[in-house]
């Protein structure tokens, strides 16, 4: 099961968004574990804290420092609580001092070797570094945004307080994994921050730390950190109480506080005229998150772009930009998958050049063979008009990557043909709209596109990243 699954199967199950750090520091250790040596010490103290709360947590987070400061007996104590966690509880591996140059074989032991459902990273050596723990489909990354620590401050509200380093982390972050892949980490007292990440990402599992330092008032960060529905943020039980004998009583009574705060969440929600938070959610476009992205890593640009026909257009999308955002990249195979998969073919044509890595993608997902029909014919060599085999009878379904006037698909799709191939389907991310579609119908193709310019706009506009202006320009076109 993926770690999303575990972890909201526990959220309902404990019906709680509490988690517990574990956090083998010999300085916080109660006095009452100190009779035999360190490791036995801490090790009963874990055992503890695990049983006392495993009712009542959706996720544990063993802090890595803290077990490697102990050398190779942490490391074992660190296997030893891995396998104390009941299995169906997940486990989020707090290891933010990962490098770049050992991510790969980082990530590979975590969750391979130590069975890990999620772990936190630092940002700042960016995608690079944070890519090698996305490859894992059933595992969580979560994103450092901010940190509570008085000197980090500097840096995060750099390079002003309207648009501090933090918020920038959360934009970009939010580019290099699905919000199932990728989560925030955000360390502050001030409510202020948690609400700002909040509207960054509404879409986004916030994991919340530092909360309980100077007295923080929990009411404020729920309401700040909480989304629409009374979920998407997970809450540390205080550090001071892990201390406690009473642990189980105190983290009930926690939980039942926060419960509170959730509950009032949903009800307001539910009783009030506009229940935004369903209605947004049922509203959303299924590409809500994909269209976003797309933009934010500008694949989807806006500006005059003159066309190869000489028309002067009010956007030009480059979809050629998604094969250097690997995660972005298969979320868009997958929406071509959904269409291809139900289309009869014995093999798949990419138009060159910019539609060739989609076409490729597919036709690995798929096992089915694929072909293109060059550009140009070269006048050396083989001299083909078609790359790759193939049989005169075949039929054969064209992937390309947006339609305007439809004439490079149909050149390439015409090229196919004149080699014996049979041509019926053209399937495209994007289509322009304009009746480019009954123009392919009317020369014997028919057209399917993924999205249409309407829909890409209109999402745009509701997330806020166009403004009026802008919508209503390319409406108008
Ligand atoms: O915004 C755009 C517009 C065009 N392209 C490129 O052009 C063809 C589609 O144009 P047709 O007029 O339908 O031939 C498309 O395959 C792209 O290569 C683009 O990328 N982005």
């Amino acid at each position: 099961m993926n770690f999303f699954d575990k972890l909201h199967n526990n959220i309902s199950q404990n019906k709680s968004i509490l988690f517990v750090g574990l956090d083998p520091n010999p300085e916080m250790m109660p006095a009452r574990y100190q009779h035999q040596d360190i490791i036995s010490n801490l090790w009963s103290w874990l055992q503890f804290i695990i049983s006392e709360t495993a009712d009542f947590v959706c996720a544990y987070k063993p802090t890595l420092g803290f077990y490697e400061a102990l050398g190779i007996p942490g490391l074992e104590l660190l296997q030893k609580t891995l396998a104390a966690i009941p299995s169906h509880i997940p486990i989020i591996l707090d290891a933010k001092h990962g490098d770049l140059n050992t991510s790969t074989i980082f990530a590979r032991t975590v969750f391979t070797e130590w069975g890990v459902d999620a772990i936190t990273l630092s940002p700042y050596t960016g995608q690079d570094h944070v890519a090698p723990f996305l490859v894992y489909p059933d595992k969580t990354v979560f994103i450092l945004c901010s940190t509570s620590n008085p000197g980090a401050e500097a840096l995060q509200q750099y390079p002003s307080k309207e648009s501090p380093l933090y918020l920038q982390v959360v934009q970009e972050s939010k580019n290099w994994g699905t919000p199932e892949q990728l989560g925030l980490e955000v360390g502050t007292t001030n409510a202020d921050v948690l609400a700002k990440v909040r509207q960054a990402a509404p879409e986004r599992i916030i994991m919340a730390r530092s909360i309980w330092a100077g007295g923080g008032n929990l009411k404020n960060i729920l309401d700040a950190g909480l989304n629409n529905s009374g979920n998407g943020l997970l809450i540390p039980v205080p550090q001071d109480m892990l201390a406690s004998q009473n642990l189980s009583e105190e983290i009930q009574f926690l939980r039942a506080e926060i419960n509170q705060v959730r509950e009032g969440i949903v009800l307001d929600g539910s009783s009030c005229a506009v229940w935004l938070p369903d209605v947004s959610a049922v509203n959303q476009h299924p590409l809500h998150d994909l269209i976003l992205q797309l933009y934010d890593i500008d694949c989807i640009m806006f500006g005059n772009f003159v066309q190869a026909s000489g028309a002067v257009f009010p956007y030009y999308i480059d979809l050629r930009k998604i094969i250097s955002n690997p995660q972005i990249f298969n979320q868009v195979l997958s929406s071509y998958e959904e269409i291809v998969k139900n289309l009869t073919f014995d093999r798949l044509a990419g138009i060159p050049y910019g539609s060739l890595p989609t076409a490729t993608g597919l036709a690995l997902r798929l096992h089915c063979p694929m072909i293109f029909p060059r550009k140009e014919v070269k006048a050396h060599g083989t001299r083909k008009l078609i790359e790759g085999n193939f049989h005169a009878g075949e039929t054969v379904v064209v992937i390309d990557d947006i339609l305007i006037s439809g004439k490079s698909v149909m050149e390439g799709a015409d090229k196919l043909k004149s080699a014996g191939l049979n041509v019926h389907d053209i399937v495209v991310f994007i289509d322009h709209e304009q009746g480019v579609k009954d123009k392919l119908q009317a020369n014997g193709y028919r057209g399917h596109a993924v999205l249409t310019i309407s829909e890409i706009t209109t999402v745009l506009h509701q997330a806020g990243r166009i403004n009026d202006e802008q919508f209503l320009a390319l409406t108008a076109e």
